[in-house]
């Protein structure tokens, strides 16, 4: 088998430092699939993406058959099977995603169009870099030949941090919580429901039981865990975010585990009233290398006021671009 082709823009940030070696190491697309990785980064980056790639070299990893760096998005591109953009520019301390729109809009355009030029008919693309639900409509809207449903944006840790949230509150091993769902925006407003969610096959809001705990605490700390990590650290996270990215694009191809789904954020086809085209997060179940939303949950009236509040974000989120001439 040809080795898949994988381009990570903003190799040379921190993201990009935590997610290549687990790439080249197997983590991405399983432990018999070679890859090729092309790098892209803007020109004053490049020498340190060069860095990161001699490191690369000197892992001697197995499944690693090539490395390519640089600051042309068309090279970057070209014959892309797996397309990860990372590279944009990181919420400050007290900035939030919506002063984000106009600055990462400008990246975006042009990778689309690098995307609908070069992309392999197979192609695959997550969007980390935030805001990353209507950046990826943005990439979107500039490759009108790739079909819609390629563009996806990352929820993934997000869920991963309910999931950690659920399991330490409940004191059981995050292995038994299953039917996770994120819904909306990778914002503050996202909502994680545990209505639908189990716990060692128990529905997990009985489980739970405490409805102040779920609103005032569970729901905020998920919500705002990005911002937390950026106070305590002083940067964005960012080897859980490539562990999500990791988890995000392996399910995609690989399929999710029988009995579970997990959540990614995927063009609306109007499921649960979301409008359709807004790239919102999803419960969603992978199977044969494609993603479907998962049908005919209940939304209670609490979970119906959260996701609404969640996917009117995004819907003006995409009107500020559309207002910008970005999609
Ligand atoms: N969706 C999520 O869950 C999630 C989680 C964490 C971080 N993020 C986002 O991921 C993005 C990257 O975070 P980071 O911590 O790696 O930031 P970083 O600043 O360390 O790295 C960003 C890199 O992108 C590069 N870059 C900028 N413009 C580019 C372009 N046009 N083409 C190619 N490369 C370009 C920069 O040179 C830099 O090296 C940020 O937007 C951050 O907010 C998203
Ligand atoms: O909020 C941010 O900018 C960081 C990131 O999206 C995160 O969720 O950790």
């Amino acid at each position: 088998m040809a080795p898949v082709n994988v381009t990570v823009t903003g190799a040379a940030g921190q993201i990009g430092y935590a997610l290549l070696f687990r790439i080249a190491s197997g983590h991405l697309l399983g432990p018999d699939t070679q890859v090729n990785l092309r790098l892209l980064e803007i020109p004053q980056a490049v020498k340190a993406a060069e860095g990161t790639a001699m490191e690369l070299d000197d892992c001697a990893f197995p499944l690693l058959s090539g490395i390519e760096i640089t600051d042309d998005a068309k090279k970057a591109f070209d014959g892309v099977n797996v397309a990860l953009l990372v590279g944009a520019r990181p919420r400050a301390k007290g900035m939030e995603r919506g002063d984000l729109l106009e600055a990462n809009g400008g990246i975006f355009k042009p990778q689309g169009e690098a995307i609908n030029a070069g992309a392999a008919d197979d192609v695959r693309v997550l969007v980390v870099g935030n805001p990353a639900n209507t950046n990826a409509l943005i990439a979107q809207a500039h490759a009108p030949d790739v079909p819609r449903e390629r563009f996806t944006a990352m929820t993934r840790l997000d869920h991963n941090r309910a999931i950690s949230q659920l399991a330490a509150k409940l004191s059981v091993p995050v292995t038994e919580i299953k039917k996770l769902t994120i819904w909306g925006n990778h914002s503050a407003t996202q909502y994680p429901d545990l209505f639908n969610a189990e716990v060692g096959g128990r529905n997990a809001a009985e489980a739970v039981n405490d409805e102040a705990w779920l609103a005032d605490t569970f729901i905020p700390t998920v919500a705002k865990r990005g911002a937390a990590i950026i106070e305590a650290r002083g940067a964005s996270s960012a080897a859980s975010a490539a562990n999500a990215a990791l988890n995000h694009i392996h399910d995609w191809v690989n399929g999710t585990p029988e009995g579970d789904w997990t959540s990614m954020a995927i063009p609306s086809d109007g499921s649960y009233g979301v409008p359709e085209g807004l790239i919102s997060s999803f419960p969603v179940v992978c199977k044969d290398g494609k993603y479907e939303i998962v049908q005919g949950l209940e939304i209670n009236e609490f979970s119906r006021a959260r996701i609404d509040a969640s996917v009117a974000e995004l819907a003006e989120e995409r009107d500020a671009v559309k207002g910008l001439g970005l999609i």
